[in-house]
């Protein structure tokens, strides 16, 4: 079993952050790599796994602490799976609305039963930044893309995935309905089995 008392989270994505804390409670503090640094690295890898190893190792670097890395996403099936690992830059990085704007054009005209879709979210924790073993966790959570954004909530695509088991958006859940059930909140969970914190 590790124990961490300090974790940097290897993302400058604040509702991540705020998530993730969240799931971890007190016992272990998740620092923001942005206090260290605001550079953000390349996301060259071909996959969430790579990803997240890229990240976590970076800012382990950076920081000298232990660190947690998300790289997450959204897998549409209609689109073939885009746009999976590229789902931050999907609109070039011009942000959440304008990669909204572009999914919801990408599936104009795409009936119900085939808007199916899943967020996957791969964490990566490495003890340092050369770490030969990271610790990997997965956790996917299916849902449908609605035809138009609705809800206040959470932050990225979350307006535009309706949540079948809760008959609403993403953005729709309280945050903390929402730390229940996600695909992040799957990972978590496996990621706090994996520690020795359940
Ligand atoms: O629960 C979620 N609810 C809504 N949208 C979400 C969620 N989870 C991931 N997403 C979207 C946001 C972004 O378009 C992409 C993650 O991209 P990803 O590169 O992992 O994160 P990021 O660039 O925002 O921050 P960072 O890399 O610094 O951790 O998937
Ligand atoms: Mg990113």
């Amino acid at each position: 079993m590790i124990n961490f008392t300090q974790l940097v989270l290897a993302s400058h994505n604040a509702g991540k952050l705020k998530e993730l804390q969240a799931m971890l409670g007190e016992s272990v503090q998740l620092r923001s790599i942005g206090e260290f640094s605001s550079v953000e690295p390349e996301e060259t890898g071909l996959s969430f796994v790579e990803n997240a190893i890229l990240k976590a190792r970076n800012a382990a670097r950076i920081s000298g602490l232990p660190a947690l890395a998300d790289d997450s996403g959204l897998a549409v099936d209609f689109l073939g799976g885009a746009p999976g690992i590229y789902s931050a830059r999907y609109a070039d990085g011009k942000g959440d609305a304008a990669n909204n704007a572009k999914l919801l054009d990408a599936l104009k005209d795409v009936p119900q039963a085939e808007r199916g879709a899943q967020f996957v979210c791969v964490l990566a924790l490495v003890r340092h930044a050369d770490d030969p073993l990271p610790i990997l966790c997965e956790g996917l959570w299916h849902g449908r893309i609605l035809t138009q954004a609705s809800g206040e909530h959470g932050f990225g695509y979350d307006p535009l995935f309706w949540v079948p088991e809760r008959d609403c958006s993403s953005a729709e859940l309280s945050p903390s309905d929402k730390n229940l059930i996600s695909h992040r909140a799957r990972a978590m969970d496996l990621l706090r089995q994996r520690l020795g914190l359940k």
